[in-house]
């Protein structure tokens, strides 16, 4: 328990944070003392009349660990992107003119069969981790490649940079679906190449904190044998790891999971033992009413990737009703599939996704017949949905104790600065009241807002000042 004491450990910050710390619930908490502990924890959010707050407030002041935040700037807990593939880096805002299948085997694969390269995979790497931090994301869960070394190079570079992680050695050994360049061995030497990845990252030197977690990755269904699947099953029931896939994300992969396992996606996955409360499965647009309750079940969740899904879903993730449902879910980018690093725009997206599910997109069809509302079906979510999403719900997601500002959890959060030279965030003074700002921020935040970002209690990401860099010169 926190006295005045532990003021010689940690540091504490004074400063108004927003959260959601469940959906559709705004919380505003306005002038408080974040009090974090040595360990980088939450120890205690005071308010101004609380009688615990001047003794604390004075101690890290004498101390010099006492911070406040500028005027005009705000705390969010840290965006927590549940899916990105850090390999498709380089593609990211390119070549999504076709189809999920083909955007694999002509784009995808060949650019991830590079990744053998460490010098290659330091220089995406660096660039991924360093992005995504700069537009305020605490917590990443990353595809990898095939490769071990690229793998390590992934993991290093998230613990060199303090991001949180969760990192993925792909799987996929299926000879019809995979190209000779790009696959593992056999479904023996992937199984094992991932139990090495395993053990390897639980015991990095540099991991004591186990800040970057390993993740059991088979890629989907249609790239695995089923030997495969079940080895990676029985890994997962073994270690106890975190578990991603990708699930019925497109009219193509569900059909293809169906004519091939007589079953969905879900329910294969449950039998392979890979829906685990550890399990989140990127998509999952076309689950069915069973496929939810199953989910719902284990306490697998859904990475909800809007963006990705308007180029390669053929349809909208309905988040509101399968939350209603008790489905465990989060918010991605999904780099690349999504071209977007910022889980604003995630945000963003996934609230206009809401919109066209709810509202229906095809002016000729009748009100009725266009959208969920017009069956009497409430679609739609809003910021505070959006925000609950890519924050407390993605920490439920994950297990772990991210994605809200109050004590017991991690001190990962970001400034967001609404006065920078650079903000497309406009407050009026006596216009705009604190929900009022939060609504904005989720609206217009962009990597320019992002001031600061905090990753268990440290500074992992300061942004630079805005320089003369690209001034127009006489000639
Ligand atoms: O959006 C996606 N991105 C991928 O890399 C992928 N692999 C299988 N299915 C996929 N979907």
């Amino acid at each position: 328990m926190m006295n005045s004491a532990d003021a010689g450990r940690g540091w504490a910050l004074l400063c108004t944070a927003f959260d959601a710390p469940v959906p559709d619930a705004l919380r505003i908490q306005q002038d408080v003392l974040i009090v974090v502990d040595g360990g980088g924890m939450i120890d205690a959010v005071l308010e101004r009349g609380d009688p615990r707050r001047a003794a604390l407030e004075a101690a890290h002041a004498a101390a010099g660990t006492l911070q406040r935040l500028p005027e005009g700037q705000y705390l969010l807990p840290g965006m927590v992107d549940l899916h990105v593939h850090a390999p498709q880096w380089p593609q990211s805002g390119k070549a999504l003119d076709v189809p999920l299948e083909t955007w694999l085997q002509e784009y995808t694969f060949p650019l991830e069969a590079r990744y053998g390269d460490a010098g290659f995979a330091a220089s995406v790497y660096d660039s991924v981790v360093r992005t995504l931090l700069a537009n305020g994301t605490t917590t990443a869960m990353y595809f990898g490649t095939i490769h071990a070394v690229g793998n390590q190079v992934l993991a290093e570079r998230c613990l060199a940079l303090g991001q949180r992680a969760l990192v993925g050695k792909v799987a996929m050994d299926e000879p019809s679906q995979c190209p000779p360049y790009y696959k593992d061995a056999s479904a023996a030497e992937s199984i094992a190449e991932t139990a090495r990845f395993i053990d390897w990252l639980r015991q990095h030197p540099d991991n004591a904190q186990q800040r970057v977690l390993p993740v059991i990755t088979p890629r989907f269904i249609p790239s695995c044998t089923d030997e495969l699947l079940h080895g990676l099953g029985d890994l997962a029931g073994r270690t106890g790891a975190h578990v991603q896939t990708h699930c019925s994300e497109s009219d193509w992969a569900h059909a293809h999971v169906l004519e091939r396992q007589g079953r969905t996606d879900a329910h294969a996955l449950h039998d392979f033992g890979l829906l685990t409360r550890r399990t989140v499965v990127a998509h999952a647009n076309f689950l069915t009413a069973d496929d939810v309750a199953l989910m719902a079940r284990t306490g697998a969740s859904v990475a909800h990737c809007p963006l990705s899904n308007f180029y390669f879903a053929n349809s909208v993730f309905p988040a509101r009703s399968g939350r209603s449902q008790g489905l465990g879910m989060g918010l991605a980018t999904d780099i690349s599939g999504g071209y977007s690093p910022s889980m604003f725009d995630a945000c963003r997206h996934a609230m206009t996704a809401s919109l066209a599910l709810h509202e229906g997109v095809d002016p000729a069809l009748g009100a009725s017949q266009r959208g969920r509302a017009g069956q009497g079906v409430q679609a739609r979510i809003d910021h505070v949905f959006a925000l609950w999403l890519a924050t407390a719900a993605g920490g439920d997601a994950l297990d772990l104790p991210i994605g809200r500002i109050e004590p017991g959890h991690a001190m990962d959060a970001l400034a967001i600065d609404c006065q920078g030279p650079d903000s497309n965030v406009q407050i009026w003074p006596g216009a705009d009241g604190p929900a009022d700002i939060l609504q904005k921020i989720i609206h217009h935040a962009t990597r320019a807002n992002v001031a600061s970002t905090w990753v268990q209690g440290e500074c992992v990401h300061r942004r630079q000042a805005a320089g003369a860099v690209g001034a127009v010169t006489a000639v």
